[in-house]
């Protein structure tokens, strides 16, 4: 046997450590007959008010009821699957939904049924809070307990990567071409241009909740220190000169709770008349928070807030997200095989601490309790209560962006 046919083998052994990997999304509407029961099902169990939910129904409904994310998932799904494959993990990669079909328990109880019993969860969603790691947590743990299969069938879940290398890379090279092409309008003389870092916006509960309890974060939230790391690497990989005069800001859109509960500020559009009136010549909006081009960047950022800087006289680009971008794909399936148990897999590296996030998140990590529920509910992916969290990113306790 050749050295590539018993490396091969090997690598086909090792992939059976996992039966499946299911790329896990939020799910969206495929068509006009969709939207409101999509919507009812997102928000379900929240104090969303009605005139929000109408006004949220109407970006869909502009767009023939379809919410893009699912093409984008089904490629992103084809993507990494033949990443793995190229990698030689033959590990199939399902697709399951939160709000939409194909539902996450309709595919799990099929996963059980052709026989799986160990599944890797890649969501997403690459930062820390109740909706972008937790709430994935539970869907699965709600799924394992309403099918009785609750200990018959392992689900973990590849951790918070907002910090890989992949995610990061797209937004340097959008966010370069997004300053030419804004200078290129200005012409002559250009001046100062904002960059304005948008993710989305939580309940403030939310944001402190983020991250393990007993770890400090930069704003008391590891989902704002998150970003906020994430965005220095962005600046600081494109470097003084090429970044010019500018000025740049973390901010939120797609705020939908009632006005009197307190939701990460500013927003992006209350900002960019900030940045207007302090004189900026131009802006460039980086969707950081967000892994594609779905609904809430293209109605949100590219309807709502390129508007605002149209009527500002701003000239302003908003860049891309990471897509299925080649080396997003290929940060996905490092994870991926990082879980694998005897595979000589890529190293763990974050490209902006001295760590990288847990795999197993701490019982009381971006814990958050439903209206009329009693307690947090079952979740997958998790360390046994008392069970020490890793001392930190570093080692050290503290979370230490480079
Ligand atoms: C942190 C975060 C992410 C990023 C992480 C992740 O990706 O998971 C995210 C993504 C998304 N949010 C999306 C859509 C919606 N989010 C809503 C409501 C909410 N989002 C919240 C937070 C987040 N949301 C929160 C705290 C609420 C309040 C209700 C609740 O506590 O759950 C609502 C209800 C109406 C409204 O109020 O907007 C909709 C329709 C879509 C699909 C877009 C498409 O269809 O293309 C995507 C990818
Ligand atoms: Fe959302």
């Amino acid at each position: 046997m050749t050295v590539e046919n018993a490396l091969s083998r090997a690598r086909a052994h090792a992939s059976e450590d996992y039966d499946a990997v299911i790329l896990s999304s939020f799910g969206g509407p495929e068509g006009q007959e969709d939207v409101i029961p999509f919507l009812r099902n997102v928000t379900r169990g929240r104090g969303i008010p009605d005139e929000r939910l109408e006004e949220v129904a109407g970006h869909y409904r502009a767009n023939g009821g379809v919410s893009p994310i699912n093409e984008q998932n089904r490629a992103l799904r084809a993507a990494l699957e033949a990443e793995l494959l190229g990698r030689g993990l033959h590990v199939p990669v399902l697709w399951a939904n939160r709000n939409w079909a194909p539902y996450v328990a309709d595919v799990v109880r099929e996963s059980h049924a052709r026989g799986m019993r160990r599944l890797l969860v890649v969501a997403t969603s690459a930062y820390s809070s109740y909706s972008g790691c937790r709430q994935y947590r539970e869907d699965y743990g709600v799924a394992l307990e309403e099918l009785g299969l609750t200990g018959q069938v392992q689900v973990d879940k590849v951790r918070q990567y907002f910090d890989a290398e992949g995610f990061v890379q797209p937004f340097v090279e959008g966010l370069r071409q997004g300053l030419a092409e804004v200078r290129g309008r200005l012409g002559a003389g250009d001046g100062r241009i904002a960059i304005l870092f948008s993710t989305h916006s939580i309940p403030l509960t939310d944001a402190e909740a983020s991250g393990p309890a007993r770890m400090d974060f930069e704003e008391d939230s590891a989902y704002v220190a998150q970003h906020l790391a994430v965005a220095r690497t962005v600046l600081e990989r494109i470097g003084p000169e090429e970044l010019g005069e500018h000025t740049w800001d973390l901010v939120y859109q797609s705020r939908s709770g009632p006005p009197e509960v307190p939701w990460l500020e500013p927003d992006v559009n209350d900002a960019l008349e900030e940045v207007a009136a302090r004189g900026v010549a131009g802006a460039v909006i980086v969707p950081l928070g967000f892994v594609s081009d779905h609904m809430e960047v293209k109605w949100d950022l590219d309807t709502e807030a390129l508007q605002t800087c149209e009527r500002l006289g701003l000239p302003a680009v908003r860049t891309p997200t990471a897509g299925t971008h080649p080396a997003f794909v290929s940060a996905l399936a490092d994870l991926v095989e990082q879980r694998v148990a005897g595979r000589d897999a890529p190293p763990r590296v974050s490209a902006c601490a001295s760590g990288t996030w847990f795999d197993d998140c701490a019982p009381d990590c971006c814990v958050k309790v439903l209206r009329g529920a009693t307690g947090p509910r079952p979740t997958v992916a998790q360390r046994p209560e008392g069970e020490p969290i890793p001392a930190g990113l570093d080692g050290s306790g503290e979370l230490r962006w480079v």
